[in-house]
């Protein structure tokens, strides 16, 4: 398959021709020659679950978001390969810190060929972990509650609630926590019985996730209908 058909899978808007256009006119001739060497290799390698990588058009507008908010210090829950990863060390300052958390730690030394050679690698403290030991410890001992600007969540999508909560801790107020895949390929409209299998079991997470969300007065809320979907929630309280 072409490297941009995995793309074309990921982003849920439904007109293969009106995606295509989005993509070659205003994204891929944008992505920074790292990211597109990354995504190419995560292609590669990893066949169908390069899926896994943030779409390029959500990795621009990312990007501009952390630019336009002055991100200095985020967290990245979910790392893979690093696409999204790579996409923030470029768009925060020089001293810029991203704490990254992933039990692949495969995956992540996989990426980091890219993330060096575009000069970003020293801004990256990577936790080859599970992201709730991590994320407990930040809060119980590092004493990083409401320090962080941004938070990416793109890991297990089964205990997004859970990592709501700590997000609220350790994100300032005002700050942004962005969840990944919360359309979950579009399967949450569809109904359950001819929603592919594979999708199934994270569909319902996926629902009660934005059904919670929706009504949880502590954030303000933008469900973007970029990429897989990206909740962005500005913390309020
Ligand atoms: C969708 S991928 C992340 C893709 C990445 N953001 C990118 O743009 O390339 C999800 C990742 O979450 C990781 N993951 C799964 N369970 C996790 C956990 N409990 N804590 C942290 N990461 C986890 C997986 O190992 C996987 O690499």
């Amino acid at each position: 398959m072409a490297e941009e058909g995995r793309q074309e899978q990921k982003i849920i808007l439904k007109s293969p021709a009106l995606l295509k256009y989005i993509l070659d006119t205003s994204c891929y001739p944008r992505e920074h020659e790292q990211l597109k060497q990354l995504r190419e290799a995560t292609v590669e390698k990893y066949k169908f679950w390069s899926i896994m990588n943030v779409p390029v058009d959500e990795g621009l507008l990312i990007s501009m978001l952390l630019k336009i908010m002055n991100a200095k210090k985020t967290l990245e829950l979910g790392v893979f390969t690093g696409y999204s990863l790579l996409t923030t060390a470029l768009a925060l300052p020089h001293d810029g810190k991203i704490i990254a958390i992933d039990p692949d730690k495969e995956a992540y030394e996989f990426g980091l060929p890219f993330i060096q050679k575009a000069g970003v690698d020293h801004k990256i403290n990577f936790f080859h972990s599970d992201a709730f030991s991590v994320l407990n410890d930040l809060i119980t001992n590092g004493k990083e509650e409401g320090s962080f600007d941004y938070a990416f969540v793109d890991a297990n999508k089964d205990n997004y609630i859970e990592y709501h909560e700590l997000m609220l801790k350790l994100v300032k107020v005002g700050g942004i926590i962005a969840y990944d895949n919360t359309l979950w390929f579009g399967s949450v409209t569809e109904p359950e019985e001819t929603v592919e299998e594979m999708l199934r079991p994270l569909r319902k997470h996926t629902r009660d996730f934005n059904s919670f969300l929706a009504t949880d007065s502590r954030i303000e809320l933008a469900h973007v209908t970029t990429g897989d979907g990206l909740a962005l929630c500005r913390r309020l309280e």
